[in-house]
């Protein structure tokens, strides 16, 4: 409850900038309802101008049926104006909420978008944004006309008859309770359906992503055993939503004919001995038809005010969540960096209940070549990860030319250190673009020199758009070894003092592999690097090797001295 709350009142200050529109809005509800309104008032008129055979006031009744023809024109019109204002605010609203959630990606710390699913993500700030915005003004103008309806029908049936309103009163109170049954119960249901239909988009974003690993595992029928599971689970809950919103009908249909059957028998008693014309009778009968309406709508209304609230309420998690803490001091700059690291008695863990990196200690000088090697799960993408500032460390010190990183702005680390990894980024951009991500303002020029240096100047000559060519989302229209060679480029551009390079282990033609590697060895010179190295080439030719192990760096020293230690490194070695 508290949390609706919080979330209404978020949801106002959304819509604050366009309060305006929603006053014009909500006036035109007004006038909608009372031109509807209006009708049965006119409806009565136009029957009692018919006294009987012969004796029927056809002046007075055209007058009533030209105003009657006005009132349905300004019902229209202002109908679709509404439609558009409010649809108009949709739009600005989900362009907002929108804007604000994906800003709020970039804040997040890496550990957010490690530890959630991409699917969910994508769902909160594309579909939930969108049901949201929808479900929130279509369901709010109906609300709000409904409520309308229901306060004015009674105030017009107490001028027309008393006892007629006491009839309608008397069924009122069973009409609010359906109507809060109904509300009670979609809320929980329409909650559930949307995280379940979110878990299955994350479930195909996971097998999209993964199709090749999933067919190399001939793992096709465990992942659609999966889907099936998580399909299975939507039905479910999609099935309780339908079954509450399907008990909305009937019992709302038996409070309409109630009231009907109620208005229409005191109406005929009341007329037959004269205290209502048959014309008031008329207009009774079809308020106690729109009396109901909104009540018969309360279903639709509720789902959609409360399926928007359950996907705002998600959108909201997003936009509140934990913020990477803002750098310490935001004017204190890495500068004049020549490459000089120092790491002391580190400690770090992703599960503070597992422990990882301990008592890290490193002394790397300028340009130093620094060869990280270690089985699967040992940390070695953890150090760069701690290095680039993408996770904190728990205690102890990173310091780069004897600055603490955490005195420093995150911006101005990062700026300092080229990266290229094995998962290969590149944006869906002309090559062109891709080399200068960057340094945006880099010429044609500067660009093609990079490529040369990067070896890759020749591969894209061979494009046929060359530098033009559309890298396609993900870079799928190149192969793994061409994307890193633009990866490649792209430091090489910008020229930081320091690299992390993360060797390709597969996927890589022998020709490709060495004009990486050669590219690689050309990157490095003069740059202190930090290398998660596969290749024995990098490894022998490194100042210092890290042999890694479950976090620990157990050996390290330049390769003649592990293999004299015979130790792990050596092992490791002769594993080869
Ligand atoms: N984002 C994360 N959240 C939680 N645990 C993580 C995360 N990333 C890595 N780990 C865990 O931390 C440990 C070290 O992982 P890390 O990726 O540093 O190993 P690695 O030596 O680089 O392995 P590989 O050679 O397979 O890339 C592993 O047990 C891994 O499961």
């Amino acid at each position: 409850m508290k949390n609706n709350k919080n979330t209404l009142k978020r949801i106002l200050n959304l819509l604050s900038p366009y309060k305006l529109r929603m006053v014009v809005s909500l006036l035109l509800a007004v006038v909608i309802v009372l031109t509807t309104l209006y009708l049965p008032i006119l409806t009565g008129r136009a029957v009692d101008t018919i006294v009987s055979k012969g004796n029927v006031d056809f002046i007075k009744l055209s007058k009533i049926v030209i105003l009657m023809i006005i009132m349905m024109a300004v019902t229209a019109v202002s109908q679709w104006c509404m439609t558009a204002i409010n649809n108009g605010v949709a739009y600005h609203m989900v362009r907002d909420i929108r804007n604000q959630a994906f800003k709020k990606l970039m804040k997040l710390p890496i550990s957010y978008v490690d530890s959630n699913s991409h699917g969910e993500i994508i769902n909160k700030i594309i579909n939930d944004v969108d049901q949201f915005s929808e479900g929130l003004l279509m369901g709010f103008a109906q609300f709000f006309t409904g409520a309308l309806t229901i306060v004015l029908t009674i105030i017009i049936l107490f001028t027309i008859n008393v006892y007629v309103t006491l009839v309608v009163l008397l069924v009122t109170p069973l009409a609010v309770l359906v109507a809060g049954f109904i509300a009670k119960n979609t809320y929980k249901h329409f909650k559930s359906q949307s995280e379940r239909r979110a878990r299955m988009t994350g479930i195909v974003d996971e097998m999209i992503a993964g199709l090749s690993t999933v067919k190399n595992f001939t793992m096709e029928s465990r992942v659609e055993d999966n889907f099936k599971e998580s399909d299975e689970a939507l039905r479910v809950a999609s099935q309780n939503a339908i079954f509450i919103s399907a008990i909305a009908f009937p019992a709302t249909r038996f409070v309409n004919a109630l009231v009907y059957a109620g208005v229409a028998i005191a109406g005929a008693l009341l007329s037959i001995t004269g205290k209502m014309s048959v014309g008031q009778l008329a207009s009774v009968l079809s308020y106690a038809t729109q009396y109901t309406k909104p009540f018969n709508e309360i279903s639709g209304v509720v789902t959609e005010l409360q399926n928007s609230f359950a996907c705002a309420a998600r959108v909201f998690a997003l936009i509140d969540e934990k913020e990477i803490l803002p750098d310490k001091d935001s004017n204190n700059f890495l500068k004049d960096v020549d490459g000089n690291v120092e790491i002391s008695h580190v400690y770090f863990s992703y599960d503070k209940s597992k422990k990882l990196i301990e008592d890290l200690n490193l002394d790397v000088k300028a340009g130093q070549r620094i060869a990280i090697v270690g089985p699967t799960g040992s940390g070695k993408s953890t150090i760069i990860n701690l290095l680039m500032r993408f996770y904190d460390v728990d205690s102890g010190s990173i310091k780069i030319e004897g600055k603490n990183i955490y005195d420093v702005t995150r911006k101005s680390i990062r700026e300092n250190f080229g990266m290229v990894l094995q998962e290969t980024w590149l944006k869906n951009a002309t090559i062109r673009e891709n080399i200068a991500f960057g340094k945006p303002d880099a010429s044609f020029e500067e660009v093609e020199k990079a490529a040369k240096e990067a070896y890759a100047d020749s591969f894209i000559k061979r494009l046929p758009d060359g530098y033009d060519t559309v890298v396609s989302e993900g870079g799928e229209n190149l192969s793994a070894g061409q994307r890193q060679l633009l990866c490649i480029a792209r430091i090489m551009l910008a020229i930081p003092p320091m690299l992390i390079l993360d060797e390709a282990t597969s996927s890589i033609d022998t020709m490709t592999e060495a004009r990486i590697s050669k590219a690689f060895d050309k990157m490095m010179v003069g740059r202190t690097s930090f290398v998660v190295a596969h290749r024995l080439s990098t490894i022998r030719n490194a100042d210092m090797i890290l042999v890694l192990k479950d976090g620990h760096i157990i050996e390290q020293g330049n390769h003649k001295e592990l293999m004299d230690m015979k130790g792990f490194y050596y092992e490791l070695n002769n594993a080869v």
